[in-house]
């Protein structure tokens, strides 16, 4: 137990070790949802780029109200037009979104007025600004309104269309290789033999990578000799920018991923405290990084979860950004301790407490399904009823 690494030393020097590995390229923006951006954007342009009229209504100067005054409306200005400066002592019609025109320093919205003919009297006292949107009230012209290894979503697309963009530069998308192992694995679709599996791994994997935004590379299957192993990785490494693999990484002679990257390039970390997922092995081959995930699925899933994804990400060219969590009260107890720390896969009752699914075996995979989320339970620590743990849904990964 001595040797294996703190889980949050791990992620430290997983996330520390990571650069950026792919090119930028100009894109257009409609294509940009869900690129990593590459350059800070700067607004070149206030948003609004004029103080404008929240309201429909009347813009005047508010030192000139008195109560039933009657006013002279001395302009219309609708939406996109442009406004002349305020006749002094008179206000202007005016609708929402539309300039706000010199000399005016307010909007009454027209339910609090009454127009009769050309003239209109306001009975509730104005006061400056009111109903006024101020220039650059959204951006200001030179400031960073979105930063570089922002992952753009359809917010952005929005905000950048309103300053005018069509295009920005972003990375290329990450190449990820991925290599499951095994000897028990056939691929699903194909008919099971005596002592057989469907490989799931792979395909989880392949998911969990598309769902990230990266592209799936290559995807290779190795038997459990040395030589599948390297040759596999050669394979990989000739064509992917970040390499992920599934299985043969713990002690038995069974397991020859470890060796292979010690072959052919260099281990950082292998066995870290937590559970399910200890196995896990961070190498870089050829200058291409690497992270060996332990073969039961679950372990693959909570390890592709913290590790896997901090690695992509940072490659990628993304801000590292941890994963948002909350307090939950577990709604169970336990007494046992162990020296690893533990994402028990959850469920949110009705009641907000955290329940923990029957089966937390590594190998099976139908309670991450099930639950909701884990449950970080740091080494060392009882699970105790009432008490408040880090609860990680599955959606913050
Ligand atoms: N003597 C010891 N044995 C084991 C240790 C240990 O410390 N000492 N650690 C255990 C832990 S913890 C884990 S986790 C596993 C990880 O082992 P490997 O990464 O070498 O994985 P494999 O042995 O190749 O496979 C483990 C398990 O997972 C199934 N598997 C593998 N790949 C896939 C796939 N693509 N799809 C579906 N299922 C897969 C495989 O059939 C095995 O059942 O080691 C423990 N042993
Ligand atoms: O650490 Mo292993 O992933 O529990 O089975």
């Amino acid at each position: 137990m001595s040797t294996l690494l703190a889980f949050e030393e791990a992620l430290q020097e997983i996330k520390h070790s990571a650069t950026v590995c792919v090119e930028t390229q100009t894109t257009a923006l409609s294509n940009a949802l869900g690129r990593v951006l590459a350059k800070d954007i700067v607004a070149d342009i206030s948003v609004p780029p004029h103080d404008n009229s929240a309201m429909d209504g009347y813009a005047l100067a508010c030192d000139d109200w008195q109560d039933s005054k009657p006013f002279k409306i001395s302009q219309r200005i609708p939406a996109g037009q442009k406004a002349d400066a305020l006749e002094p002592g008179t206000c202007a019609r005016i609708f929402t979104g539309a300039t706000i025109p010199n000399g005016a320093d307010c909007v009454i919205m027209q339910e609090d007025a009454q127009q009769t003919g050309d003239t209109v009297i306001f009975t509730q006292q104005p006061f400056k600004g009111d109903n006024i949107r101020p220039k650059g009230q959204d951006m200001q012209a030179g400031q960073t309104v979105v930063k570089a290894g922002e992952k753009i979503t359809p917010m952005h697309i929005g905000l950048l269309s309103s300053l005018g963009l069509t295009r920005i530069t972003v990375y290329k998308p990450l190449r990820v290789g991925i290599l499951t192992t095994g000897d028990e694995l056939v691929p699903a679709g194909e008919t099971l033999k005596e002592g057989q599996i469907f490989n799931s791994n792979g395909p989880m994997l392949n998911a969990l990578v598309t769902q990230a935004g990266h592209q799936v590379a290559l995807c290779l299957h190795a038997v459990d000799t040395p030589e599948a192993t390297e040759d596999a990785l050669e394979k990989l490494i000739e064509s992917c920018d970040v390499i992920l693999s599934s299985g043969g990484v713990s002690v038995g002679e069974e397991d020859h991923v470890k060796d292979a990257l010690e072959k052919l390039g260099k281990v950082h970390l292998w066995k870290i405290a937590i559970k399910p997922g200890k196995p896990l092995v961070h190498a870089t081959l050829k200058g291409i990084p690497f992270l060996g995930l332990p073969g039961n699925p679950s372990s693959t899933l909570v390890t592709y979860h913290w590790f896997a994804r901090l690695l992509l990400s940072v490659c990628s060219g993304q801000i590292a950004e941890s994963p948002t969590s909350y307090l939950v009260d577990a709604g169970f107890n336990r007494t046992k301790t162990i020296q690893r720390d533990e994402f028990i896969r959850v469920s949110i009752g009705d009641d907000g407490l955290a329940y923990a699914h029957a089966q937390q075996s590594s190998g099976a995979l139908l309670a991450a399904c099930e639950s909701q989320g884990y449950l970080h339970v740091k080494t060392n620590t009882q699970i105790e009823y009432g008490c408040s743990y880090s609860f990680y849904p599955f959606s913050a990964f």
